[in-house]
């Protein structure tokens, strides 16, 4: 096996004699699940994304042209593409002329996500997700009462740990604080601009919290896992049902004070609200000890009695305090490959096979997309892709009937 190559597909053949269920139409693909064809890229889209419709001829002989509600960012055009079915519920997109960090995507047509949120939304659904490669770490999820430390000990986590955590930034219609920065802290928003953006599926999950809108865009998430980062994400209880009900695989930690007595004194030693806001805070906070104690949602409860045994606590249950290497999984460097390839797929390994005649001697001219790891999905990332070279054919072969 060779290195995890970092590749730019290019020169795709318009058509391949290996049985996918897969025709090109100029720069458009269409794949047939069940009674729908979906149809990716093409003329008929003039935005500045890979389109998609779909032909549903589930309602008897008529066949009706659809266009889906479509989540998740959406990957740029490209000249061209290959879509490979996998498991019925999604397709494998290989771009063409792309950047190594863009070229392998997900759409899913039929995920548990795209069901739920075809019935949440009354239409028709799908969703993209890029790949990223390697096993980045589960996003985290850290809840508890306003005022309990959250925010202190996320700060403190990700000054120790800066290339290896991200946060997400939600959005929120409460006017910030004093020294709180837009696109940073919160991106602060208006009502109305995050209930559109809600309804249009921007939103992993959100939630009136004492009174202002606050949510995680689907966005928020992607942008840290994209940076190879583990994404910490500080919401309230009701934010932590929604996201453990969604794809996101995650660990949920619920943070409780010492007493009520002392969860008070720290909200008016902050001195960020009003006596009004925090009377509100304080009356929130008994509801969410019970649903964050109570509930089945968190997976681990960590007391912030003393802050820096917290801080430690913290680092212990996500696998922090042996010798670990806070720096950043380096991202293998780009390799280009402007030559015609192949593609086949044997269980859930793809092959992309080079036929360029400059690397007819070459060796490594395989590239192999496992996807027998993958995890996640939209909304957010697909990860767990490892993506490596091998010398033959019959190789990889023999590899890929032996149990992993
Ligand atoms: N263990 C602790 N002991 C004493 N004070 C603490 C402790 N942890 C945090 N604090 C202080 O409590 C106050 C509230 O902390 P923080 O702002 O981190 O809470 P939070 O849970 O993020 O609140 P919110 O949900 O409102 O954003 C801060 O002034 C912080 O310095
Ligand atoms: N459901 C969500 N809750 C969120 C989000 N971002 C923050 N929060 C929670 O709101 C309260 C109040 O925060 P504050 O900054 O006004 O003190 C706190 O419990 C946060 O955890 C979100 O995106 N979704």
């Amino acid at each position: 096996m060779g290195e995890a190559p970092a590749f730019i597909v290019d020169d795709l053949p318009t058509g391949f004699p290996n049985g996918f269920d897969f025709k090109s139409k100029g720069c458009t693909t269409a794949t047939i699940i069940g009674n729908k064809e979906y149809l990716i890229g093409g003329d008929h889209d003039e935005s500045s994304t890979v389109g998609v419709q779909i032909f549903d001829q589930t309602r008897g002989e008529l066949i009706c042209r659809v266009n889906p509600t479509v989540l998740g960012t959406q990957p740029k055009p490209c000249k061209d593409h290959s879509a490979v079915l996998l498991n019925e519920d999604r397709l494998l997109i290989i771009k063409r002329g792309s950047t190594p960090d863009d070229c392998i995507w997900f759409l899913e047509v039929d995920t548990k996500y795209v069901r739920e949120q075809r019935k949440i939304l009354g239409t028709e659904v799908v969703a993209w997700s890029k790949a990223v490669r390697g096993d980045a770490e589960k996003p985290v999820v850290i809840s508890g009462p306003s005022g309990v430390g959250k925010g202190t000990l996320i700060s403190m986590l990700m000054k120790e740990f800066p290339s290896m955590f991200g946060f997400s930034v939600s959005h929120t219609t409460r006017a910030p604080r004093g020294m709180e920065k837009d696109g940073v802290h919160y991106h602060f928003t208006e009502r109305s601009a995050m209930e559109r953006e809600i309804k249009d599926g921007k939103f992993l999950e959100f939630a009136s919290v004492h009174g202002n809108l606050y949510g995680t865009s689907v966005e928020a998430v992607e942008v840290v896992a994209d940076a190879g980062k583990r994404c910490i994400l500080d919401i309230d209880v009701q934010g932590a049902r929604s996201v453990r009900a969604s794809s996101l695989d995650a660990i949920f930690i619920f943070v409780c004070p010492p007493s009520m007595e002392e969860l008070e004194k720290r909200l008016r030693a902050r001195g960020t609200e009003t006596e009004e806001q925090i009377l509100k805070r304080l009356r929130n906070a008994q509801a969410e000890m019970e649903q964050g104690q109570s509930s089945a949602i968190f997976d681990h409860i960590l007391y912030n009695d003393n802050l820096e045994e917290c801080h430690e606590n913290l680092k212990k249950l996500l696998g922090l305090d042996g010798n670990v290497t806070a720096s950043p999984k380096s991202s293998p460097k780009g390799v280009e490959l402007p030559m015609d390839l192949s593609i086949s797929k044997i269980d859930q390994k793809v092959i992309i096979k080079c036929e360029s005649p400059e690397l007819e001697t070459a060796s490594k001219n395989l590239i192999v997309l496992d996807l027998s790891s993958l995890k996640g999905g939209a909304p957010g990332r697909t990860r767990g892709l490892d993506v490596y070279a091998i010398d033959s054919f019959s190789d990889g072969l023999s590899g890929f009937n032996q149990p992993t």
